[in-house]
């Protein structure tokens, strides 16, 4: 009885404080404090999390649901590579699909298929993770023979220093935070790859890069923004004339240089996009307008529940085990 008691007193005083706290944001965290006893780090984290995956979401789609969609874009980040297996900072070394990966891919085709989805044209990375993941797709759903278009534009973004370190024993030694700093800040980059660096060699003198990047721009890190420069022409420049064209198309590629996209799209704050873990292997939809703004937003083929827990085990290889 006297727990009773307790719990409408506390939602009494708690109400109390939404009406008179001065911002929504600080009565939500009293409101919090009082009733759950959880700290404002602590609230402020899952508002964030929270928020961002399906506040944001539910927004766009809410002021998109207005208008009408004139294009499609279908993208999906390539199927878990063996890098990703052993959870080391990948960037622009080569590194294959796993077992897993192959089986992602796979189910992305199935999962297109079952969309009835169908394109004139793929674009994707010069990196073999996101072809491997683009073959079978292209494969289940009949469509082998449409053109690819092949670029370094969409590759990951450039990891540094730090390409080739596990993610878990990074953390354990610089900190969680700062690995954090490293994979999702908008703007600081890892540090640079030197020549020196095991992996500086296989990447800088890949016969693959003959044509581009040229000398002076070919990266030797990458912070989002810095991978943004480099994709964000190619959506201006090729993507968009395609869509124009009329062209239905499909994009595979990697977590941030799809992160960079959707970003531009959805207009997201850099704090916003921060927040996004992009999973291996799940297809997602826009739909845009003659302005190419969004009409649907990043509508997963998969159920909400299973991209939630990708996109969490995706946020969880940057801690410390
Ligand atoms: O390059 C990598 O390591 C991954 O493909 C993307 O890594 P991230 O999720 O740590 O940015």
């Amino acid at each position: 009885m006297k727990n009773i008691y307790m719990t409408c007193f506390q939602f009494f005083i708690s109400y109390l404080l939404l009406l008179a706290a001065p911002s929504f944001r600080n009565n939500l965290v009293m409101f919090a404090k009082v009733v759950f006893g959880i700290s404002k780090s602590h609230f402020l984290e899952l508002i964030r999390s929270e928020s961002i995956y399906l506040g944001t979401r539910r927004k766009l789609s809410k002021k998109c649901s207005k208008m009408s969609a004139k294009y499609k874009v279908v993208m999906v980040r390539h199927g878990e590579s063996e890098w990703n297996l052993k959870n080391q900072f990948t960037g622009w070394y080569d590194s294959k699909l796993s077992e897993t990966g192959k089986k992602e891919s796979t189910a992305s085709g199935e999962a297109l298929k079952k969309s009835g989805l169908k394109f004139d044209v793929a674009h994707t990375s010069v990196l073999l993770r996101a072809h491997e993941t683009l073959c079978p797709i292209l494969d289940i759903i009949e469509q082998k023979d449409i053109p690819i278009f092949q670029t370094w534009r969409l590759n990951e973004r450039h990891y540094g220093g730090l390409t080739g370190l596990n993610k878990a024993e990074t953390a354990a030694k610089y900190g969680e935070e700062q690995v954090k700093i490293w994979r999702r800040s908008f703007d600081t980059p890892p540090p640079p790859m030197e020549p020196n660096h095991p992996y500086y060699d296989c990447i800088v003198n890949d016969p693959r890069y003959a044509d581009g990047p040229k000398k002076e721009e070919f990266p030797m890190f990458e912070s989002l923004k810095l991978t943004i420069q480099r994709t964000l022409p190619y959506w201006n420049d090729v993507i968009i004339p395609h869509l124009k064209e009329g062209k239905r198309v499909l994009i595979v590629a990697h977590g941030n240089s799809l992160r960079g996209i959707v970003k531009h799209l959805d207009n997201m704050s850099e704090e916003a996009i921060m927040a996004l873990n992009l999973p291996t292997g799940i297809p997602f939809v826009y739909e845009l307008d003659e302005n190419f703004k969004p009409v649907v937003s990043m509508k997963f083929l998969g159920d909400e529940e299973t991209v939630k827990k990708a996109m969490e085990a995706v946020a969880a290889q940057g801690k410390a085990k």
